[in-house]
């Protein structure tokens, strides 16, 4: 007997480009036959009828608590951003808000399609607990800023050290861990080393912003007399247990060093566009063969956590951007927010494939917007939005089933995250 029966829908497993009817069967976390039918009986038959059974989204990129901080301070470049808004308010979490920031911010992931996301954050042992208690799947790293400051790289180190050891693997498997180095230009090429040396040692990977902007560009080769990837590369940092979000500023070079190494980028279109930071080089990276997936951000600069909206936005940028209109098409960018995102946090989800994580999502196609159906890429990449998706199931778990979100009391965290929000804000007036 199986777990869940997912039947009458359409199927896009994303091995494949066909979108056949069928039925999904689950079972221990796992999914276990991908056919036209079955002859398996299961505890909970779900009814797809009308409906695409597609693969979880993968956000490879995000700062879960920053839900907390939507819509607080907009249209601002970076280095202000961060300096004079984010970080003076960052300072005044507490773990309460931690916690409640990263429960919201599954709770709009759930309910848009995103079965697994790659965070960095502060207060990370709550962020853990929230992941875990919401039945998500995550690949968590502590923020670490040293600046230089020999007793802070310790601690920060020590910090993230000890996350990994209570962490890693927990929740039944669903929490990976990694070590979280800011960026190149809060972080000293010491400290730097001293990360890769632990990730080794602790077998994890590590998760970095690169060359978001051009400031860091400039500062970096005025500092080191190079850029943030020769820099990296020469630490011997780079490898494919690197997740390296944004790398806006890439020179041709730059992106042979990343395929050389097997670095995994993390492309975040709307925050780039938002933040003015500049438009990553993606179809040169996706030409030269480099892992590309495609992370949100967070929600202080995007401003939600909605995977639909990054893939058109991905999509779009990158055919203004080189005016033309056969770049990035749709298949592709589903790829990205799919397999590739699935590839680079090292997870067997991604496909629709037998052995692999049952993390499925179900999206409801009776809309007037998704009317009538030429090729399911182009709707799910152009027409469709989060609030298209009726069912999502992680490692084999319901958490959301037509519509209703089962795993949390929506309400609940709703109400604490406004409350959270206000004290937040309160406190932030020095
Ligand atoms: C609190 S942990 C996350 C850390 O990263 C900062 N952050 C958020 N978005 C960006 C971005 O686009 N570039 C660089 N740093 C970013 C955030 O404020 C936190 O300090
Ligand atoms: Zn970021």
């Amino acid at each position: 007997m199986a777990d869940i029966i997912i039947k009458n829908g359409y199927i896009l497993t994303m091995d494949s480009y066909e979108l056949t009817q069928g039925v999904v069967v689950i079972e221990n976390g796992t999914i276990t036959e991908v056919a036209e039918s079955t002859e398996q009986d299961a505890d909970q038959i779900i009814d797809a009828k009308g409906s695409v059974v597609m693969p979880g989204f993968v956000n490879t990129h995000t700062h879960t608590g920053m839900t907390l901080l939507r819509g607080y301070a907009d249209d601002f470049p970076l280095d202000e951003w961060l300096k004079n808004y984010i970080w003076p308010v960052e300072d005044r979490l507490t773990d309460e808000d931690a916690y409640i920031g990263t429960k919201l911010a599954c709770l709009e992931m759930i309910k848009s399609g995103t079965t697994s996301f790659a965070d960095m954050f502060i207060h990370i042992d709550k962020v853990a607990q929230a992941v875990k208690d919401s039945g998500m799947r995550a690949a968590l790293s502590y923020r670490m800023i040293e600046a230089g400051n020999e007793e802070k790289g310790k601690s920060e180190l020590d910090t993230n050290k000890r996350f990994i050891n209570n962490w890693k693997g927990e929740a039944e498997g669903r929490i990976i861990t990694m070590y979280g180095p800011h960026a190149p230009y809060t972080c000293s090429e010491g400290f730097l080393s001293k990360v890769k040396k632990e990730a080794n040692h602790d077998r994890v990977g590590i998760h970095i912003h690169v060359l978001e902007t051009e400031s860091e560009l400039n500062q970096m080769k005025q500092h080191y007399g190079m850029c943030s990837i020769n820099l990296l590369d020469r630490l011997g940092f780079l490898g494919p247990d690197v997740l390296a979000a944004h790398c806006v500023w890439l020179s041709d070079d730059d992106i042979e060093i990343l395929r050389g190494r097997g670095v995994h980028v993390s492309h975040n279109p709307v925050s780039n566009m938002k933040l003015a930071s500049g438009v990553a080089p993606v179809p040169g990276m996706l030409d030269r063969g480099v892992n590309v997936s495609l992370g949100t951000d967070g929600c202080a600069s995007n401003n939600n956590l909605d995977m639909f909206e990054e893939m058109k936005t991905a999509a779009l940028l990158h055919k203004v951007e080189s005016l033309d209109p056969t770049v990035l098409p749709a298949r592709q960018v589903l790829e990205m927010a799919t397999t590739s995102g699935a590839r680079a946090l090292g997870i067997k989800s991604g496909v629709l494939r037998e052995g692999y994580n049952a993390d499925v999502i179900i999206v409801d196609m009776n809309k007037p917007h998704l009317t009538p159906v030429y090729d399911i890429h182009s709707h799910l990449v152009y027409s469709a939005s989060g609030s298209d998706v009726s069912t999502t199931i992680v490692d084999g778990r319901i958490l959301m089933q037509d519509y209703e979100v089962v795993c949390m009391d929506e309400q609940d965290v709703l109400d604490r995250a406004r409350t959270a929000a206000a004290g937040l804000v309160e406190r932030a007036k020095f």
